[in-house]
């Protein structure tokens, strides 16, 4: 029969009480039967044999209570007080440590199966399917290193150098005996193929590990997964990329770039220092030169943080502005109020003479990396570019659908609170991320202009009516890519009557009958409304999200297909998190300073447990010595091991002179005692 490696632990043997119950594995470890093993015993040998206890312990509870092996690793210290007794039991393991000699073996001279017991070890027999049993009646009784002798009682071929985890491995796993080959397999359980990891195997591709860093991106290198050729396809059910562990790339490299830009800062930008609690001031106007159109004020835009909660904002500074009723800036406690998904939040308003002139400063969320609907659409960048012929539309109409549903989401929600967006300019809507459009400049017009809607051009009516005629200019001018629609305040009802009437025949009908309905009666608007006392508003945003309800729902559909989406790039990073925490507790418990020159701490019980799976996890060698650097195989363990499944695994010590098989629940075991001890004796 197959001559397993003597130190071997085949808890669950005949000769391993095998409860699972830790009481149990630490009783004294007993003969495989009493009757077979009683009379073989003898006295004066048995005190001679370390008690298997101490191997896997570092003590035994049963050393005064009649265990009949031997507790001390050095008999000169048998002479020792109890105090040292006790002490040195703890560093009894170490790497001076006598090999470990099976009871079994020392105690009768007799070969029997190695039943060394592992705490709270609960791992099935250990039966080599070698159909040949492979016995030597020559053989010595004494311990043969797993390393020295193959399945076939001779010097396998990587003995002159160890390859961890995978020599003494090779002598047990089913297919060795067949073919001891070299090449020698790990004894795990093959789950799953990990589609493209084999670039982490190689280390010359070891793109994961990667040293050095292209010194221009701080803080962070967003490109650390990016997928690197040959991909594979057609993968099987069960088959998995290592990008599938992980936030996708594109998600993952757009939070990276938004998260660089939030955290920017320029040292010489030549700006005030800080205005109020605001402070490292960046511009993010792309556009420098000086123009008043839309607030009748040059206005300029910059992130700064600030001091009172640290986040970010983005400051809205309108230039020349001298506030002369004080009543006017407070209508920013009603915008502050206002929460919706299309308009970006107005926080505060200021002034400040910091700049040098009477300038007043909106505070509003910062959301990094937008650009505005102009620079999107009309721009030297513009996404969307026309066709060559000019004739087929330039934007898809999902996307325009888009805008309209988010920007009278908000509408809805500004004319609620009875006030009016007023500013529906291409150059003051931003893009947010993908499809994502926000109102950017809400409230400015109301501490600028008042905001007494005492009727006339300015009662509430009017300035409703001419939010939705300003949104029908922002998206027709989007629909014909022709943005002086949206700049020119007045532009004229041909013009806007001929791009309806492109509008009809690039999109769909429902398209133009909701451009129609926000353009129509544009005489009755603004101040036309009123004006009389009688007429009532032609057109209410509660109408237009009637007309454009089918459209609502797709648009909350895909949104919700989307937060589906993200939820599950969540779910992905949650699953990396579990890991990051073991790897955390891993790296608490692994080469502890303090124990440097106490071996006995890592050498004795859970924590050597750990040590050797630390190595089985990170520091395998392939047939050639090389580093394994398999991404996969390291997940593989260690979501293994976070679930804690009852799968073994067989871990050697770097001097093959141990074998301990236990199941990845025992060493989930073994990680929450030892760090547990490890907090209590922290707090
Ligand atoms: N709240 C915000 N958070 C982050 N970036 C913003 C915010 N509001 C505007 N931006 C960005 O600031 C830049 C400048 O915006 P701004 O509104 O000044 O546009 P502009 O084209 O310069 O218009 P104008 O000609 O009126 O100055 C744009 O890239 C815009 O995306």
């Amino acid at each position: 029969m197959l001559k397993q490696p003597a130190s071997a632990v085949a808890p669950g043997s005949a000769s391993s009480p095998n409860t699972g119950d830790k009481s149990t594995s630490e009783s004294p470890v007993k003969p495989a039967s009493s009757e077979v093993r009683q009379p073989s015993i003898n006295p004066g040998k048995q005190s001679q044999t370390l008690c298997r206890n101490i191997l896997i312990h570092g003590y035994c509870k049963f050393e005064n209570s009649g265990c009949i092996f031997r507790h001390d690793t050095n008999p000169v210290q048998q002479q020792q007080s109890p105090t040292a007794k006790s002490e040195s039991a703890k560093k009894r393991l170490n790497v001076d440590s006598p090999s470990f000699m099976p009871g079994s073996i020392a105690a009768g001279g007799v070969v029997t199966k190695a039943s060394l017991s592992v705490p709270s070890a609960d791992s099935a027999i250990f039966v080599p399917r070698m159909s040949t049993p492979v016995s030597d009646p020559n053989q010595s009784p004494s311990y043969t290193s797993p390393a020295t002798v193959d399945a076939y009682g001779q010097k396998p071929i990587i003995n002159s150098q160890f390859v961890h985890g995978y020599s003494p491995i090779a002598q047990m796993a089913p297919h060795v005996g067949v073919d001891p080959s070299p090449v020698q397999q790990p004894i795990q359980t093959p789950t799953y193929e990990y589609g493209s990891m084999g670039q982490y195997a190689q280390p010359s591709q070891d793109i994961y590990y990667q040293q050095a860093q292209p010194a221009h991106y701080q803080p962070l290198n967003y490109h650390l997964y990016a997928p690197l050729p040959p991909h594979k396809v057609n993968l099987l059910p069960y088959q998995r990329t290592v990008q599938g562990f992980f936030l996708s790339d594109n998600l993952r490299e757009e939070l990276q770039r938004k998260t660089e830009a939030s955290l920017q800062i320029l040292p010489t930008s030549g700006l005030p220092d800080a205005l109020d609690v605001y402070y490292s001031l960046v511009p993010l106007d792309t556009n420098t030169e000086k123009s008043s159109r839309v607030f009748g004020y040059a206005s300029w835009i910059y992130k700064a943080f600030s001091k009172s909660d640290g986040n970010t904002y983005a400051l809205r500074r309108l230039e020349g502005f001298k506030l002369t009723d004080e009543k006017a800036i407070a209508t920013v406690q009603q915008w502050r109020r206002l929460s919706n998904a299309g308009m970006v939040t107005l926080f505060e308003a200021f002034t400040t003479r910091a700049f040098g002139d009477n300038s007043i400063i909106f505070v509003y969320d910062y959301h990094p990396l937008s650009s505005t609907l102009f620079d999107t659409h009309f721009g030297p960048d513009a996404r969307y570019p026309m066709s060559r012929n000019g004739s087929s539309p330039v934007v898809p109409e999902q996307v325009v659908w888009s805008y309209i549903v988010q920007l009278s989401s908000a509408l809805k929600t500004i004319h609620s609170a009875n006030l009016a967006a007023r500013v529906l300019d291409a150059s003051k809507v931003i893009l947010t991320s993908k499809m994502r459009v926000r109102l950017s400049a809400v409230g400015i017009m109301d501490v600028i202009s008042g905001n007494d809607y005492n009727g006339g051009a300015n009662s509430i009516q009017a300035l409703h009516q001419d939010d939705l005629y300003n949104l029908g200019r922002l998206i027709l001018s989007i629909v014909c890519n022709n943005h002086a629609i949206s700049t020119n305040a007045n532009v004229p009802q041909q013009v806007i009557a001929k791009s309806l009437e492109y509008a009809g025949r690039s999109y769909s009908v429902g398209l133009k009958a909701a451009l129609a309905y926000l353009l129509g009666n544009n005489v009755v608007s603004a101040g036309s409304v009123g004006k009389d006392g009688l007429k009532e508003p032609v057109k209410n945003i509660d109408e237009f999200l009637r007309i454009i309800a089918p459209h609502i729902q797709q648009s909350f559909n895909s949104s919700l297909h989307y937060q589906d989406i993200l939820e599950s790039e969540l779910c992905k990073e949650l699953e990396n998190g579990r890991l990051v925490r073991l790897l955390c507790k891993f790296n608490f418990i692994n080469e502890r300073p303090e124990y440097d020159h106490d071996s006995a701490w890592s050498e004795t019980g859970d924590r050597y447990l750990l040590k050797l799976f630390r190595d089985y996890v990170f520091h395998q060698n392939d047939e050639n010595g090389r580093p394994v650097t398999d991404l996969g195989h390291v997940l593989r363990c260690l979501n293994k091991l976070d679930a804690a499944v009852d799968e073994k695994v067989m871990l050697v010590s770097r001097d093959e002179q141990s074998c301990l098989i236990v199941s990845y629940k025992e060493l989930k075991n073994c990680v929450d005692a030892v760090f547990r001890d490890l907090s209590r004796s922290n707090g």
